[in-house]
């Protein structure tokens, strides 16, 4: 019997590197991934991966997962959160670090918020994970967005200078995906 596929729609290799890692053997679907980058309206969160799923399910006419991530300065209120892309593109990784100059409060949050949107115009299903951390100055490697100036609570290390198998084993990510794969081992009839 071939394996079902789960079809995963991101624009962000390492996204993508990452989800195959963390689900590794033990998920009963093979993920397979369609590059498109999505538009991403404005809102709230869950609102934004809404829409994300239901465009990329519109476009592709099929059962599809997306993913939105988050990451939110608790001094300014949430924000950049699902706006950080854009923060990231413009400041750099510095120009992260900077935003809080002026604040005491150095917390933050990353978000992770996986959307599957069966097909048809069944409703979307959210699975989220975060992970609570510090703003830092950059320290670590650069090959995936905010890593290098994020440190996550109980640790002395910056995602960007943590082993990926680590990173892979406390993020925001791996407690979204961990949702998920529960979801779909006891739905496996889907997608
Ligand atoms: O674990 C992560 N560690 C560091 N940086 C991260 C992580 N995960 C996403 N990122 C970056 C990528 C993008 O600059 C922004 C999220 O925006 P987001 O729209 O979700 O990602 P994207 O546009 O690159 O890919 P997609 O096509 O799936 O929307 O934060
Ligand atoms: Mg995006």
């Amino acid at each position: 019997m071939s394996q079902r596929t789960l079809t995963f729609v991101t624009g962000n290799i390492k996204k993508l590197e990452e989800v195959k890692a963390i689900l590794g053997a033990n998920f009963p679907f093979e993920v397979t991934s369609h590059k498109l980058d999505l538009p991403e309206l404005q809102g709230e969160i869950n609102e934004v991966s809404i829409k994300k799923c239901q465009e990329a399910a519109r476009r592709l006419r099929k059962s599809v997962v997306v993913e939105d991530t988050c990451l939110c300065f608790n001094a300014l209120k949430g924000l950049p959160g699902p706006y950080i892309k854009w923060f990231l593109e413009k400041l750099e990784p510095e120009g992260l670090t900077k935003l809080l100059t002026g604040w005491e409060d150095k917390s933050a949050e990353a978000v992770c918020t996986f959307a599957y949107c069966p097909s048809g115009d069944k409703d979307v299903i959210l699975f989220q994970g975060k992970t609570a951390g510090t703003i830092v100055s950059p320290r670590g490697t650069r090959d995936f967005g905010w890593d290098c100036v994020f440190q996550p609570d109980g640790y002395n290390l910056t995602y960007a200078e943590m082993p990926k198998h680590e990173k892979n084993k406390i993020s925001h990510r791996y407690k979204a995906l961990d949702k998920l794969r529960t979801y779909f081992i006891q739905n496996s009839e889907l997608p």
